[in-house]
């Protein structure tokens, strides 16, 4: 998988933006680390600052230093990647402004052009619009699109339709970073290499699924664009759609691009939708009051700096689907995600079905059901929860609930876990779409979002408080119990 990527010029746009400093230039400089970028590479970052090439590598090297903490940047090979690097300052908004563009990185043979566009997203079109006037949307240039892509359906197809004016779908490369993370990669290992599983993977011996994302941070300054999003559009209508396609998708025939994309798309078609007639019994929205996360004092939705006072957006949900076929009938999947919640903890918790006849009863009244918990971040692992014999000579068998528990820290210990962006980059680089989302893909999930969203304005009722460091309104435990069920941090 991780050969060295064909001889690329990247074109950072919003190259002295938050996501370029904090993720993609340091994901950059781990693929230098790591030997995978071409020798004769170019990484031009494109902003509106008047900037000399110098002082635009000055300022590359000051975020490194800054967001890589834990890696301090290494003079040997930082004088391998400044070499690649280069400035163009540009007002994207002009069209005309895109000819210092063309200068800098003319389409040339043996050259791929990849325009990353880490600029908000109203720029898209305009960025689209000037690649082509300087013929950089010609093959085989590529465009990789960051979120969000549109705030609903019609939005997302509007984007989707000026990009699809310039660029061909085999250019287009829509970043869902969760897709890029080793461990929600391994879902697919862990599927489709291992017999227990794939033999096992249905409503005959799953009983339930839980997929959560919980967040212990707030708002982190992006008020203006949170509160127009809230936590569905953000986290459900992307990350956990993603996971709960990779989760419940048929095995694709081959590990390639067109058949992945396929079998996710079946499960999202297959959405059973979330209608004003469900809404209330199989949704629960929060937003956090003041509390407190870990040790130190969290202030509420409502008094984070820009905050309105009268904002109804949810930054928690918890809510229950099904995915109408055949293999999953009648296996409810439940999502939750939130932020100020009392951790960070993403993970996937598939729970069996209970023995049909307990021959313990003497010892234990009930017998506990099965469960994999695949842990995604932190912690990264894989677990199972089994009941085991207790050791002894008594007359009554004891049985006890254990784990076998696998850490990949521990498991892979000489593997570096690379960041997500570092992987995504990498397979654009080298032509794999398989980690990015198609059109239809960002469509379907838009449209059963859509539904949710049009769900809540037809009930009365707004998101529940919930305090900051609680795992959300007491309702999303409701949800579960009505059913007989609870959250995995209940169990
Ligand atoms: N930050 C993050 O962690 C994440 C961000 N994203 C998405 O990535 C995108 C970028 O986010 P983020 O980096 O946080 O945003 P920032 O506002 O920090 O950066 C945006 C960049 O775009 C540049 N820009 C804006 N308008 C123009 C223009 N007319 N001409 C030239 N450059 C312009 C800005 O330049 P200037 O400094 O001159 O304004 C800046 O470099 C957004 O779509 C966001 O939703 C997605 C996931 C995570
Ligand atoms: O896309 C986003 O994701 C982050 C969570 O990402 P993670 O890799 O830390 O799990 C979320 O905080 C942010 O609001 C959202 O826009």
């Amino acid at each position: 998988m991780t050969s060295s990527a064909a001889c690329c010029d990247l074109i950072l746009f919003g190259a002295l933006g938050d996501l370029a400093r904090r993720k993609l230039l340091p994901a950059m400089y781990q693929l230098e680390k790591s030997g995978l970028l071409h020798a004769d590479a170019r990484i031009i970052g494109v902003a509106r600052d008047s900037l000399t090439d110098a002082a635009f590598k000055q300022q590359v090297l000051e975020s490194l230093q800054q967001f890589m903490t834990k890696d301090p940047v290494d003079e040997e090979i930082w004088q391998r990647f400044v070499g690649k690097l280069q400035y163009c300052e540009i007002d994207l908004s002009d069209l005309s402004a895109y000819d210092a563009l063309a200068k800098v990185a003319p389409l040339t043979k043996g050259r791929t052009p990849i325009s990353y566009f880490a600029t908000p997203p109203a720029l898209f079109p305009l960025i689209c619009d000037g690649l082509a006037r300087v013929g950089l949307n010609q093959q085989p240039s590529r465009v990789v699109l960051e979120k969000p892509l549109g705030h609903d359906f019609k939005s997302s197809q509007k984007i989707n339709n000026h990009v699809a004016q310039h660029f061909d779908e085999s250019q287009i490369y829509r970043i869902d970073h969760y897709l890029g993370k080793e461990t929600v990669l391994n879902l697919l290992a862990l599927r489709f290499a291992n017999s227990i599983f794939a033999d096992h993977w249905s409503h005959n011996t799953i009983d339930h699924i839980q997929i959560t994302a919980a967040e212990q941070v707030g708002v982190e300054g992006r008020w203006s664009y949170y509160d127009d999003a809230g936590q569905l559009r953000d986290m459900v209508q992307n990350h956990l759609l993603q996971v709960l396609s990779l989760i419940a998708m048929e095995p694709p025939s081959r590990l390639d691009t067109e058949c992945i994309r396929e079998e996710k798309l079946k499960v999202l078609r297959s959405l059973r939708p979330i209608t004003d007639r469900n809404v209330d019994e199989d949704t629960v929205r929060g937003q956090y009051t003041k509390g407190f996360v870990g040790d130190k004092t969290a202030p509420g939705y409502l008094e984070e700096k820009g905050a309105r006072q009268d904002s109804n957006t949810e930054t928690f949900v918890a809510l229950k689907t099904h995915i109408d076929n055949w293999r999953w009938s009648g296996v409810p999947f439940y999502l939750r995600t939130g932020k100020r919640m009392p951790q960070k903890r993403t993970e996937v918790v598939i729970t069996f079905k209970r023995q049909p006849h307990n021959i313990f009863h003497e010892t234990v009244a009930q017998l506990p059901p099965n469960r994999l918990i695949i842990r995604l971040q932190p912690d990264e692992g894989v677990e199972i929860q089994m009941m085991n014999k207790v050791p002894g000579l008594g007359k009554k068998m004891q049985l006890k609930p254990t784990t076998l528990d696998l850490s990949f820290y521990e498991t892979f210990e000489d593997k570096r876990i690379a960041d997500a962006y570092e992987r995504l980059l990498l397979e654009a680089m080298q032509g794999n779409q398989y980690l990015f989302v198609s059109r239809d893909e960002v469509e379907y999930a838009w449209r059963w979002i859509d539904g949710i969203r049009a769900a809540w304005e037809q009930v009365a009722e707004g998101p529940r408080s919930y305090q900051a460091g609680t795992w959300g309104p007491s309702a999303s435990v409701t949800l579960l119990a009505q059913d007989g069920r609870e959250w995995d941090d209940d169990a």
